[in-house]
């Protein structure tokens, strides 16, 4: 079987220069082209020097165009306007998409499944195993237990993070939401401050903490009469997501166009 041959989206940042080194590092994966914002100081820049894996002659370019024939798909992890705008060119060039970025909203999502029409698109707030796993066993808790079970989820970052929550957490209420059978937009309380009452039986909770060089750390907590589980996940580094990420390009070529999510590459969906 011939190599995949990937595109890294936001090659400049963390996750960016973890990846190109991820690529570096798998079989039967190839960079075949690094692109970052137009404004980046990074334009240019050999893509392998800057990510510590040596030159790898493929510099850092700031549009998709001339890179799309030489592809067979892009791995993203930038900012929800670049992963939209980026979406729209991969469906147009047919491409497959993997989406890491988070922070969406619910008009960016819609934007991204129109795209999921033409084309094969993994999005998943967390490509690591660990993360998948913790939501599979998070939906089961759910599904076992009722609403004396109050259901919270704390996650914590570095202090250079923007968005909150975290897609993890998001991904993690959303699985403990499936579980339960109710609606998470409907029913998730984020941000309390002040005097804010009784906590709602039934409701998800979501908690954010920043600081430090914190990988990504997260628990789904459910609370009951005397009682207290906790699932917790802890990252150590940026690699995990980015093997998941790979992981996740391998799958997706070939794949018909739909919107898939790391669970349905690693295998977890109906755990
Ligand atoms: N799903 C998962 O497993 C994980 C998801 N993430 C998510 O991935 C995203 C990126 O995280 P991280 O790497 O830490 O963030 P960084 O800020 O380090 O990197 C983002 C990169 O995207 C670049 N960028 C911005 N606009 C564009 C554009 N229009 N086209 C191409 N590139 C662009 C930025 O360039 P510049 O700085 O010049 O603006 C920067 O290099 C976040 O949403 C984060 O939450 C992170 C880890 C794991
Ligand atoms: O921004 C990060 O760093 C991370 N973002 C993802 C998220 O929002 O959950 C995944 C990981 O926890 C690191």
């Amino acid at each position: 079987m011939s190599d995949v041959r990937v595109i890294v989206a936001g090659a400049g940042g963390r996750m960016g220069k973890t990846l190109v080194k991820a690529i570096a590092e798998a079989k039967g994966v190839v960079l075949a082209g690094a692109i970052d914002a137009p404004t980046s100081p990074l334009i240019g820049r050999d893509s392998g020097e800057m990510s510590g894996v040596g030159p790898n002659g493929i510099p850092v370019t700031a549009d998709l165009g001339a890179l799309a024939d030489k592809a067979d798909g892009v791995i993203d992890f930038t900012i929800p306007a670049a992963s939209v705008a980026l979406a729209a060119k991969t469906a147009a060039a047919g491409l497959f998409h993997v989406i890491g970025t988070t922070g969406f909203s619910v008009a960016d999502e819609q934007a991204i499944a129109a795209a999921a029409q033409k084309i094969a698109i993994v999005k998943s707030g967390n490509m690591s195993l660990g993360v998948n796993l913790l939501a599979a066993l998070a939906k089961r808790v759910a599904a076992t237990l009722d609403e004396e079970f109050d259901i919270e989820i704390l996650e914590m970052h570095h202090n250079k993070k923007i968005d909150a929550p975290s897609g993890t957490a998001l991904l993690l209420g959303e699985a403990a939401a499936r579980g339960r059978g109710i609606d998470l937009a409907a029913r998730s309380e984020r941000g309390r401050d002040g005097h804010t009452g009784a906590r709602k039986p039934g409701d998800i909770g979501f908690a954010s903490l920043r600081g430090g060089t914190v990988v990504g750390e997260h628990w789904a907590i459910f609370a009951g009469p005397a009682e207290r589980i906790e699932l917790v996940h802890k990252a150590e580094d940026r690699m995990i997501f980015a093997r998941g990420a790979v992981k996740a390009a391998v799958w997706a070529k070939g794949r018909p166009a739909g919107l898939y999510a790391m669970m349905d590459v690693l295998g977890l969906k109906d755990f």
